[in-house]
């Protein structure tokens, strides 16, 4: 258990990290904004739609990821997810006397973020601090909701009546990263047990591949994060928090998943079956797969890991264990609590907890932040523009 907000032997918010801290501000509500997910088969098609409007997402692609959908009843596990943390959420808030009602809107599907203002209007809100299910920097994770959020206050016409700030990115918050500390050591000791030796284990860090234009767009315009961006950067950096508390002697690469988009199209590699298909050449027996890039098990997790990556191992005779995603764990609640008390209160920077160099992360974003090329200028809210 991380009891100080901080791993032991792990950097505390360094100087390096960004300064930036905005004023207090007096919230009516949290905003907890997420991805989305259909609940029946007859919702497949149109959330697919929604989500993939204007994107040139080939035909077979979306085929392909209905079959996804379908396999499960059309229901995607990421709106009970949500409401599970939505509850857990009202349940920390109550327990520690904070008077923070807890409003939940989608990107993509009902209830949407629309909905969710239009509640917030209703009851006289009109200072909202939104928690992302989306702990890293990229279009899709972060510039994205914030574009959302500006979209939804023009649907509802509630631009200049809602404030709507976020918390920073929280990749590498104790609430986040503890659950896959524990994860990852629970993991190993499980391989172990079953008789592999820990210099035949390995530890494959899993996340969404992002096409590569993205990526070296991901963060702020004016830092330089290496090749593949912030995004890369930022889930390097807690791979290897994680593996300095729990991973001696065993090896560890980060690999993305569920890629999409046009073959011709460079998005970030190695793809994990691709990584698993190699181990055996290693001399590996034992497989930690640990979802660095994700919330909760949803349909990214439930179909391209636990269906198409842990069948890859078994073909290839390595014995693999998912670990954990954060869900409703209790440090990862209690931390996205403490996400949104650091911003109301005005926390100073070298106060805030942050596992690595690269954080604390901004409250606001900087100019360029996340950029998306390929899809040209959006407003979006809670960033400095250009
Ligand atoms: C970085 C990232 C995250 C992690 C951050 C975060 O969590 O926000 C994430 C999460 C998720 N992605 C999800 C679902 C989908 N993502 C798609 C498409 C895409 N994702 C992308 C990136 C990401 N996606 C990108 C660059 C595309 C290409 C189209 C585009 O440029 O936008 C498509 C269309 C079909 C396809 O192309 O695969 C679907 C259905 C669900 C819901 C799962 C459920 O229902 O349980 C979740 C949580
Ligand atoms: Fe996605």
């Amino acid at each position: 258990m991380i009891t100080n907000g901080l791993v032991p032997g792990a950097t505390p918010a360094a100087a390096s990290g960004p300064e930036h801290v905005e004023e207090p501000v007096a919230y009516d509500a949290i905003l907890l904004a997420s991805f989305g997910g259909p609940e029946g088969q007859d919702d497949v098609i149109p959330f697919l739609r929604n989500v993939t409007r204007g994107r040139g997402i080939p035909e077979e692609r979306l085929e392909e990821v209905a079959h996804h959908y379908r396999a499960f009843g059309g229901v995607s596990p990421i709106n009970d997810q949500n409401r599970e943390l939505k509850a857990a959420l009202e349940a920390e808030l109550a327990r520690r006397g904070i008077d923070l009602p807890v409003l939940w809107g989608n990107r993509n599907w009902d209830p949407y973020l629309r909905d969710a203002l239009a509640e917030a209007h209703e009851r006289g809100f009109t200072k909202l601090i939104a928690v992302g299910t989306s702990a890293y920097s990229s279009y899709s994770s972060c510039r994205q909701y914030r574009e959302d959020y500006a979209m939804a206050l023009a649907e509802t016409g509630l631009e200049g009546v809602i404030q709507i700030d976020k918390v920073r990115q929280f990749f590498d918050h104790p609430g986040f990263v503890e659950p896959f500390i524990e994860g990852t050591r629970d993991g190993i000791a499980e391989l172990e047990a079953r008789g592999i030796p820990r210099a035949r284990i390995h530890v494959l860090f899993a996340t969404h591949s992002v096409p590569t234009d993205d990526a070296v767009r991901s963060g702020p315009r004016d830092r330089d994060f290496g090749a593949g961006g912030a995004y890369a950067a930022q889930h390097l950096a807690v791979a290897e928090v994680v593996m300095r508390e729990v991973g001696e002697g065993v090896g560890w690469d980060l690999v993305y998943q569920s890629r999409s988009g046009p073959p011709t199209q460079p998005w970030l590699e190695p793809d994990i079956n691709d990584a698993i298909e190699e181990l055996p050449a290693k001399g590996i027996e034992g497989l930690v797969i640990v979802p660095l890039g994700f919330i909760s098990d949803h349909m990214e997790v439930k179909w391209d890991l636990d269906t198409e990556a842990l069948e890859t191992a078994g073909e290839h005779g390595i014995d693999a264990i998912r670990v954990p995603t954060p869900g409703v764990h209790a440090a990862f609640v209690s931390g996205l609590v403490d996400l949104v008390l650091e911003r109301r209160d005005g926390i100073p920077t070298a106060d805030r907890p942050a596992l690595t160099e690269l954080g604390p992360w901004y409250d606001v974003c900087r100019p360029g932040c996340c950029e998306n090329v390929r899809l040209g200028f959006k407003p979006a809210l809670a960033g400095l523009e250009p």
